[in-house]
């Protein structure tokens, strides 16, 4: 394992072509590659952005006590998932719309994860439909669902999730409707009404069928009409968890009480996450609501966590706080957007390397020693 870091390090340097190896060169470079308002759309937090920025600061106020002379020589950073054996920690996050920054979006994503064994977690507004991602890419799928007033058609997505292969259901529970996003706004720019969001809507018999006409304009204002759903409530997750034999987990828990009640109602593992700021902003970070969430469901699901992970340390303080596995956001897209299926590639190596020196260099051999390692706030 030592041999492949220096492999990783030396092949950055080595390479003809620089790549952004930070996440401020990767933004820098997904600006000069995306219009304005696509740019902005992913760039951008609700409200005044204090969350967004929260999310990263609260990582900084993370301090990792390392330990020394631990014999790393023998790295493990694989992970056991409802039954499953993953190599890396990592997964990634489920982002819509992904055609916003590159024409092969959810396919070249899926395709560079695959090559690592990483789980891609599928949006439901995604450019391609689920079962065309499935036909793309063989490695580990799961499906994000964002409930829809007409539960016949959240029914209808999960079932065939279910028979394209796709593993777990995340339901995103913090989006009923959209953030306050002023960025757009001042831009104009909405993705959805773009039509870069609807390949799994006019794919859905049940759907099509629920309109009375089937043109794209008909399509986009089904979706409008079915995306903002603030009567969710748990009956509606009782009622999922009754009609899918898939791990279903609970994406957008931030307080403890949540946690619990979702373990209560069956739910198979979380997701803490505030929507890498997207939703309500003034909501605190992610990787400070982790430690509360872990110990309120005391071990008896998988908590995993995302917003705000930006490199391997991040990851390895998310571990010991107790997170099973960390999702990646805005740096695969940036990825994406700066060099396609190969940009994307590059994101996901670059991060794996670092995890791994960073797992190592804190004195720590395998992922499941993690939470005994010390983190401090100095
Ligand atoms: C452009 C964009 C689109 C997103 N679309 C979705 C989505 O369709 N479903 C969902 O559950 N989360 C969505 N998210 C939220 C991510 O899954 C994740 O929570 C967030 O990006 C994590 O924060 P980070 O990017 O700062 O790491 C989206 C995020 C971005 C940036
Ligand atoms: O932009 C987002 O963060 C997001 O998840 C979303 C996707 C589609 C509609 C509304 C919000």
């Amino acid at each position: 394992m030592s041999t492949a870091n220096v492999d990783a390090i030396l092949q950055n340097i080595g390479s003809e072509e620089y790549f952004p190896i930070s996440y401020e060169e990767l933004e820098q470079g997904a600006k000069q590659k995306m219009s304005a308002g696509a740019f902005g759309y992913v760039r951008s937090g609700a409200g005044g952005e204090e969350t967004l920025r929260k999310n990263e600061d609260s990582f900084k106020k993370l301090s990792i006590v390392p330990r020394v002379l631990s014999d790393v020589a023998g790295l493990d950073t694989s992970i056991n998932l409802f039954g499953r054996i993953y190599p890396h920690p990592l997964l990634l996050a489920p982002v819509g719309m992904l055609k916003m920054a590159d024409e092969q979006a959810d396919l070249a994503v899926a395709k560079a994860a695959a090559e690592h064994q990483i789980p891609v977690v599928l949006s439901t507004v995604a450019s391609y439909s689920m079962e065309e991602v499935a036909a793309a890419a063989k490695g580990p799928k799961w499906f994000q669902l964002y409930w829809s007033n007409n539960e016949e058609v959240s029914f209808s997505m999960v079932k065939r999730a279910e028979e394209a292969g796709y593993e777990a259901i995340v339901l995103t529970v913090d989006t009923v409707m959209m953030g306050w996003r002023q960025e757009d706004m001042r831009n104009r720019f909405s993705p959805l009404k773009l039509g870069y969001g609807k390949a799994n809507y006019e794919t859905d018999p049940v759907f099509l069928n629920s309109l009375g006409s089937q043109d794209s304009d008909s399509i986009i204002q089904g979706i409008l009409d079915n995306i903002h759903h603030p009567g969710l409530n748990w009956k509606h997750v009782a009622e999922l968890k009754k009609r899918t034999s898939l791990p279903l987990l609970l994406k957008g828990i931030l307080h403890p009480e949540d946690a619990k009640l979702a373990v209560a109602n069956g739910i198979d593992g979380l997701i803490v996450s505030n929507h890498g700021g997207r939703q309500l902003d003034g909501v605190i970070s992610a990787i400070d609501a982790l430690p509360h969430v872990v110990e309120s469901v005391n071990g008896s699901v998988p908590v995993l966590i995302d917003s705000g992970i930006r490199r391997g340390s991040d990851v390895v303080k998310a571990l010991a706080l107790g997170a099973a596995a960390v999702l990646i956001g805005r740096p695969f897209v940036y990825g994406l957007a700066v060099g396609g299926q190969n940009g994307v590639e590059k994101v996901l190596e670059n991060f794996i390397q670092e995890t791994k020196v960073s797992i190592s260099l804190s004195g720590v051999s395998s992922i499941k020693d993690l939470p005994s390692l010390k983190i401090v706030r100095a």
